[in-house]
């Protein structure tokens, strides 16, 4: 196999207290360099583990995880992770903040001139150049978040992962967010794989759509190619028959097939 991401017959059981807990069962998925893909399905199914097994920072019980062939044993600067709350440190400004991630990257091989200006662009990628020197409680939910995100994009890495990036913010800030996404994903052709809770984002910004069954042993129970060409515009979409017809598969998986299982 020689796809860019490869899950292959993943399980995952948590140890807690002498208790076992089996939260994934038998997850295979395969990502192509520059695919876009989210993964959806009910609070608790395990979309969070299976982002963390791919950023390494959990070890899977069974089966394999391998990025260009290799098998992931940890966290590297070629995954790069944003979190639904920012986790920016608050005693250092937006540059900071972002210069600290591009020094833990590049610092052995380039000079100050040259971190400072991967910096500058990719604050300026998210639109944030003027916030450069501001600290994260002089800034919005939405500009920590961008924040977030340059951090991630500053030490290109080949694969962002996001979990719920936009969860805790307004709809019309998630909404600019998502434009922005779309396009900085354009520009640097990475791969994605994004959690989300919510059917609209997942169909917009997604090459395909990975629906996860109920846990205990959640697994994949279907994954819908979306089809729609890119670029992608929100409002032309809204009248699309294919989006519609998008939405409505993922909300018939979620809240038909999905829901029976849960009750
Ligand atoms: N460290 C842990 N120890 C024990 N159980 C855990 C641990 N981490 C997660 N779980 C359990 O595994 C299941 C999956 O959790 P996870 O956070 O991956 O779900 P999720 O789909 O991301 O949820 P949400 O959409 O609410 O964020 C849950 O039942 C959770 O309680």
């Amino acid at each position: 196999m020689n796809k860019y991401l490869n899950i292959e017959n993943v399980g995952m059981t948590f140890y807690k207290r002498g208790a076992t807990f089996e939260a994934l069962s038998d997850i295979s998925l395969t990502v192509d360099q520059g695919e876009f893909i989210t993964l959806i399905g009910h609070s608790g199914c395990g979309k969070s583990t299976l982002l963390n097994l791919v950023a390494g920072l959990l070890r899977a019980t069974t089966g394999h995880l391998l990025l260009s062939n290799k098998e992931i044993a940890g966290p590297g600067p070629e995954r790069g992770v944003v979190f639904q709350n920012h986790s920016l440190l608050p005693w250092l400004t937006a540059a900071g903040n972002v210069l600290l991630a591009v020094e833990r990257v590049f610092g052995e091989r380039e000079s100050r001139a040259q971190l400072q200006a991967r910096t500058t662009a990719a604050l300026e990628l998210v639109g944030l150049g003027h916030a450069a020197s501001r600290y994260p409680d002089e800034i919005s939910g939405g500009m920590k978040q961008r924040v977030g995100i340059a951090r991630a994009l500053a030490m290109e890495p080949k694969i962002l992962l996001l979990d719920e990036p936009f969860g805790a913010l307004d709809a019309l800030t998630r909404a600019h967010l998502q434009d922005e996404l779309m396009g900085i994903v354009a520009k640097t052709g990475s791969t994605v794989v994004m959690v989300t809770h919510d059917v609209d984002e997942a169909v917009l910004l997604s090459d395909r759509i990975v629906m996860m069954t109920n846990g205990p042993a959640a697994t994949i129970g279907a994954i819908l190619d979306v089809g729609l060409p890119k670029p992608r515009e929100r409002l032309q979409l809204a009248t699309n028959p294919r989006y519609i017809e998008c939405r409505r598969e993922v909300l018939e998986f979620l809240y038909s097939r999905q829901a029976m299982k849960a009750a």
